[in-house]
């Protein structure tokens, strides 16, 4: 019976295709199948009656089947899937899955251990290779998402970039054909008086450099002139010379010219609009009558001439211009600054390198030259050819003592021009010399000023702007000399 059962025993573990081995107590081998001495290439001789580690040399003494055998199997009646890998002295590496069932023959005490080994090398090695390749198309999948997103941001910083340059020139064209239209003419500062040399030696010791300039001169000595001629000689000289008057507008209107504005940063602001400073990023910036910039903004221009940086109204995002200031003043800037009416540190940073323009008064050698320059142009201009200047009438324009400057001398030669039928210059103005009490009165300049003022406003019965106006004959444009009179308290009575 026992034979019996053990040959159909035998056959049984003969015809199973996957390796077998029965153990006993010991984890000695008792049998094993066919298929198990092929696959490990071991014999029955070095199999039976063996310590399963000892097999083979030893090659089976492997942790993890120690583990399944020794800590697993004595809980549990059987284990399924236990994956071990190994590498065969023999037969190289293999991944198996190990099902070990415990096994008790009635009624003795004696238990056996059947172990049933899948070798899944192939089938595990594909799916492995499989999972290295879907990893390593993930990781190339990502690291080209991350590229197209690098990418994707620089074209986005790139159109940034294109549109903040689109937006400017458009703000620089808008900017130029209003200067067209004020038909700036840019003729060379004419004189050659040593005033007026200095004048060129220090334009051009200066045009060359970033440092910002302050023109200080009376009203019409050609201050906005030598702001042109800096730029122009300047490496800045192929972007345009960005003009701002502070004079001009209220101190509200002013800031978001200078600074530009965000929609909708106050009733009326309908778009986006850059300011002055931002147009003139890369360029020079002309800050006309600094002198008249309201206390109030005196600290952003200062935080600008300081850092280069400032904010849009309605936006609190800093911008970052490189912006070359001249800025002119006809005041007396120290006078101010003591006066409580400009701020001192906005001055000392605007007061790097001054250039004071002379009155015409103190060269009047310079007077035959710009007569003979502006009565040839405003002639030409109106179809006219005037030839001769009678000694009288240059000795009357020396003479003059020319409170509104060049200005004022180009204004008289126009009504002159236009007063002169033949080739003979009439001077169509009364050129008074002011009397000598007057210079003598001990009188402050801004206190002549306002008797000036006054005195011109009533005799054109307190027309300040348009033909035959007190602007007119000042030589002063209308809101230059309402800024003016608002400064002096000249009210009409
Ligand atoms: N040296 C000069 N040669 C030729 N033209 C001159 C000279 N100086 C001034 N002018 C002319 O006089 C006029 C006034 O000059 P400009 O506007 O530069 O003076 P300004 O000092 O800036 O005046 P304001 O203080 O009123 O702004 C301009 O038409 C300018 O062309």
């Amino acid at each position: 019976m026992k034979k019996a059962f053990m040959e159909i025993f035998d056959r049984i573990m003969g015809s199973i295709r996957e390796p077998i081995v029965v153990l006993d107590s010991d984890l000695k081998v008792l049998k094993a199948n066919h298929s198990f001495y092929q696959t490990f290439s071991v014999s029955p001789e070095q199999t039976e009656g063996v310590l399963i580690y000892d097999i083979g040399n030893r090659q089976w003494n492997i942790p993890k089947l120690r583990e399944l055998l020794e800590d697993i199997i004595p809980q549990n009646t059987r284990f399924h899937d236990f994956e071990v890998e190994h590498n065969f002295e023999t037969i190289g590496p293999k991944i198996m899955h190990l099902n070990a069932s415990r096994i008790y023959r009635k009624g003795k005490q004696v238990q056996l251990i059947l172990l049933a080994i899948e070798d899944v090398t192939e089938r595990e090695g594909y799916k492995r290779n499989l999972e290295k390749i879907v990893e390593n198309r993930t990781a190339e999948l990502n690291a080209a998402r991350e590229v197209a997103e690098k990418s994707k941001n620089r074209a986005e910083t790139a159109l940034q970039q294109i549109e903040k340059l689109k937006e400017q020139l458009e703000a620089e064209r808008t900017y130029l054909q209003e200067e067209i239209k004020l038909e700036f003419n840019h003729e060379n500062i004419v004189g050659q008086s040593n005033e007026i040399k200095y004048v060129f030696y220090k334009i051009e010791q200066i045009a060359g450099t970033d440092t910002n300039v302050l023109i200080l001169g009376e009203t019409g000595t050609g201050k906005e002139l030598v702001a042109r001629a800096i730029h122009s000689l300047s490496l800045r000289k192929d972007r345009a010379l960005v003009k701002m008057n502070c004079a001009a507008l209220p101190s509200n209107l002013i800031e978001s010219e200078l600074f530009g504005h965000e929609r909708g940063a106050f009733t009326g602001a309908l778009c986006r609009r850059l300011g002055r400073f931002e147009i003139a990023d890369g360029a020079t910036l002309f800050l006309d009558e600094i002198g008249e910039l309201p206390l109030d903004l005196q600290p952003k221009l200062l935080q600008v001439v300081q850092t280069g940086e400032f904010e849009r109204l309605g936006s609190s995002e800093t911008i970052k211009a490189d912006v070359r200031i001249i800025a002119a003043t006809n005041r007396n800037l120290e006078e101010e600054v003591r006066m409580g009416r400009f701020r001192e540190d906005l001055w000392y940073r605007l007061n790097i390198f001054p250039i004071t323009m002379p009155p015409l008064r103190n060269r009047p050698d310079d007077i035959p030259l710009l007569v003979d320059f502006y009565v040839d142009r405003i002639s030409k201009r109106m179809g006219k050819s005037i030839k001769l200047i009678p000694v009288s009438v240059m000795n009357a324009l020396r003479a003059y003592h020319w409170p509104g400057n060049v200005r004022e001398l180009e204004n008289i030669l126009e009504r002159a021009v236009i007063n002169s039928s033949g080739p003979k210059l009439h001077l169509a103005d009364e050129l008074k010399t002011p009397r000598k009490d007057f210079i003598r009165s001990g009188k402050t300049l801004a206190e002549v000023e306002r008797e000036y003022i006054v005195q011109v406003l009533e005799q054109v019965q307190w027309k300040v702007s348009g033909k035959n106006s007190a602007a007119e004959i000042l030589g002063l444009n209308r809101s230059t000399l309402r800024a003016r009179m608002r400064k002096l308290h000249i009210r009409k009575p």
